[in-house]
């Protein structure tokens, strides 16, 4: 007896441990739901939230009515006029790994007391759950979720947004629904945004999630009105005058009406197959034209649903599987810049490290000064960092909320951080700054011989970064074997054993240090213990000497030449065959060039006519490498593709993104890299992304490897027989 006592009663200080993180939820609710400026990151609060309901768990005592596990949120006093929804508006319960889903599955299959019943699956769209209620068609009212009974009455915001219908379309129009939504704010337009409030004086905000719901929770209408929301319908609440059985279905009578539905949802009949989907969208989180946090799965069949019913805080019927974060708060606390391979000095950002999407993030890009400013970022600010699939992690903006006025603003330096030039812009009115010491700041060589080396250019291989670091800046000898890239291909075994350098991070590009002495560590870079070479180093010599031989267009586009880059270097090797033609072509002549324009003429004409650029040209063409193409533009064949514009997204398993390339533009076709209405063809390969959406939308010829191999061998109009169908509904849709 005593003993049971015992296991019940809660200790206080399990009490007060449940008190404080009670608050702690509800406190980072209200910045979230009603400041639109939380200080934490999703992750953080879901965190607290699971060790609330851990403790609950553990003490079901502690699980009152009143404890934030129980509610939807908090319900709070705000400038808007509350109004109640005819049907609660709950949450979503949460899986965050197999088990939990297949725990729910398992429950549902055992509550539904049917083996026949199916799952619909869903994006989960990051944005704020909206109320709309129609009355006889019109929209009469649109709220916020608030606590789930009462919301806030934002009705004459949500009239401003475009998608969003007045009036609900066509002849099955019921007496009364309410429409559940989400509104976001896309990505691409958040930058855009934060520019402006900048420059207004006004706050960024730290993610597109809290400007779509800064933006719709504005007293004055007309600002949300110049703010791009948009919207997708998930569910329908009270309704009146019409009926359903599946929720799938609910979503064809939504787009009847002229309501934003979802395109990508899915009805399944098994788990495995939920999982499939949820792996699917895993991989294709970034194809999607809105940000998603998970896939939502819900019972399809409403019967049922209503059988399963509900908790107070969520249905019992649906689940939000999470994916992996892709956004972390963090502190800034430094920007930092560097110096690329055309003098071009750009900010960064230095992070306190933190793990995102599952791996160590410490630096961040931030492009130049303009973007710094109008990211509206200070040194020392608690900032969001999101970094998303194999994209460089990027800063979103600042929380606003916890600046403590120690926070200061970024200067761009007056001086190259690595050769003590004075820095500025080439031209009046660039933006970007640049190291006008080109030939000999250690930055700009390392940088131009490391792409020189790269896939693009020569593509030689065992020549990275360190390499190129080591050739050029080594800690010895005095003397580095490579003053410019003019000696590369004289290099010999002899200069590469003695050099030594720092072992350098291959993320961050900074000294790695011994983690005992805490002293920065140093390696012959291309000798062993014994002085003998490494493997790598001699490879590297025979891959030098074997990119004598690359094709001409290659060789162009390693040259470092501002505004040259793969597409313009293969236009000019096409037209003028050797690089000597393309020096003394006037600058008519080479805008006539498909491809160059007076920008890159210009460039062309000022790189030629420095004295240590012909230098290189000089010992190049001495020791051997390609400075021309045999045979003249006349003499290379037939172009049965040329006038076409194709786009080339995801891999392959015919060519290499490079090979699909050399391919298509030998043949005429002018290849470029984003999706438009001029565009003739798109070949998608595995894992295609947004392209490939795009390309649907706009009904255009898609082709995969086998349709591309048909382009190739018998032209466009065979190709277009070859094209996959287009998808009926979107492309019309759209
Ligand atoms: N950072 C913070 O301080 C803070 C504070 C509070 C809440 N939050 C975050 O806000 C989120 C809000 O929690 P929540 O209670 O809204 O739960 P939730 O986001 O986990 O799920 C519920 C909501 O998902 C939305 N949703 C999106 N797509 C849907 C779809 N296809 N079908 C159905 N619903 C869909 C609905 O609006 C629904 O209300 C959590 O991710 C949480 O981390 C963060
Ligand atoms: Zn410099």
């Amino acid at each position: 007896m005593a003993a049971e006592q015992q296991d019940t009663a809660v200790p206080t200080a399990v009490r007060e441990q449940h008190g404080l993180l009670a608050e702690q939820v509800e406190e980072h609710r209200f910045r979230y739901y009603v400041s639109d400026q939380p200080v934490v990151s999703d992750a953080e609060f879901d965190r607290l939230l699971r060790s609330l309901e851990a403790l609950e768990e553990q003490y079901p005592e502690l699980r009152t009515p009143d404890s934030p596990t129980q509610k939807v949120a908090g319900a709070y006093e705000t400038d808007f006029a509350s109004v109640e929804h005819r049907e609660r508006m709950l949450s979503l319960d949460n899986a965050f790994d197999d088990e939990e889903l297949a725990a729910w599955a398992e429950r549902v299959a055992r509550d539904v007391n049917t083996p026949d019943f199916h799952y619909l699956c869903e994006l989960k769209v990051d944005g704020l759950a909206v109320n709309l209620t129609y009355e006889n068609g019109r929209l009469t009212r649109a709220a916020t979720r608030g606590d789930g009974r009462t919301g806030e009455d934002i009705t004459p915001n949500v009239r401003t947004i475009a998608e969003i219908p007045d009036r609900l379309k066509g002849d099955r129009i019921p007496a009364l629904v309410e429409i559940r939504g989400e509104v976001f704010f896309p990505m691409e337009k958040f930058e855009e945004l934060n520019a402006r409030l900048v420059e207004a004086q006004g706050k960024p905000f730290a993610n597109p999630r809290n400007a779509a719901a800064g933006s719709l929770r504005q007293k004055d209408p007309k600002v949300t009105a110049s703010r791009p929301l948009h919207m997708v319908v998930h569910g329908i609440g009270a309704r009146e005058g019409f009926a359903i059985e599946r929720q799938s279905q609910a979503y064809e009578l939504l787009h009847e009406w002229g309501l934003p539905t979802a395109r990508h949802n899915k009805v399944v009949s098994s788990l495995a197959e939920v999982r499939e989907f949820i792996a699917y969208f895993g991989e294709n989180r970034h194809s999607v034209e809105h940000e998603i946090d998970g896939v939502v799965v819900k019972l399809d069949e409403i019967a049922l649903q209503g059988r399963l019913g509900s908790t107070a805080r969520a249905p019992r019927w649906a689940i939000a599987w999470k994916y992996a974060p892709e956004e972390v708060n963090s502190k800034l606390i430094d920007i930092k810049v560097g110096v690329g391979r055309t003098g071009r000095v750009t900010p960064y950002a230095q992070v306190e490290p933190v793990t995102v999407a599952g791996s160590e993030v410490e630096f961040a890009t931030l492009h130049n000064q303009e973007v710094v400013k109008a990211k509206g970022v200070l040194i020392g600010d608690t900032v969001v960092l999101r970094k998303a699939g194999d994209v460089i992690p990027e800063i979103l903006g600042p929380v606003v909320d916890l600046r403590d006025g120690s926070e200061r603003e970024f200067v761009m330096p007056e001086q190259c951080p690595e050769c003590g030039t004075a820095l500025r812009p080439m031209k009046e009115g660039d933006i970007d700054v640049r190291c006008p010491n080109g030939q000999s700041c250690p930055a700009q060589l390392r940088e131009r011989l490391y792409y020189l080396a790269g896939r693009q250019s020569l593509d030689i291989e065992n020549f990275g970064i360190v390499a190129a670091a080591a050739l050029t800046g080594p800690l010895e000898p005095a003397e580095p074997p490579l003053r410019d890239e003019g000696d590369l291909f004289g290099l010999t075994i002899e200069q590469l054993l003695p050099i030594k350098a720092y072992v350098l991070d291959q993320d961050s590009g900074l000294p790695k240090r011994d983690p005992k002495t805490g002293e920065e560590k140093i390696v012959t870079v291309f000798a062993n213990q014994k002085g003998e070479p490494k493997k790598n180093a001699l490879a590297m010599l025979e891959n030098i000497a074997a990119a004598k031989e690359r094709p001409l267009a290659r060789v162009i586009n390693g040259l470092s030449i501002r505004h040259v880059g793969p597409v313009a270097a293969e236009a000019l090797a096409r037209e003028f065959r050797s690089i000597e033609r393309i020096e003394q072509a006037t600058e008519e002549e080479l805008t006539a060039t498909e491809g160059v324009g007076a920008i890159i003429a210009a460039s062309l004409k000022e790189w030629f006519a420095v004295e240590w650029h012909q230098e290189i040209l000089r010992k190049w063409r001495e020791a051997g490498v390609r400075m021309e193409e045999e045979g003249s533009a006349e003499e290379e064949g037939p172009r049965p593709l040329e006038g076409l514009t194709v786009v080339v997204t995801g891999t392959l398993q015919s060519h290499t993104r490079d090979g699909a390339k050399e391919a298509l533009q030998s043949r005429g076709a002018k290849v470029t890299g984003s999706v438009s209405k001029k565009t003739s063809f798109v070949v998608v390969g595995d894992n295609p992304g947004s392209k490939y959406d795009k390309a649907m939308q706009l009904g255009l010829a898609v082709l995969d490897d086998a349709g591309f191999a048909v382009l190739l061998e018998q032209g466009p109009d065979a190709a277009r027989e070859a094209a996959l169908p287009a998808e009926g509904a979107g492309a019309a849709q759209e």
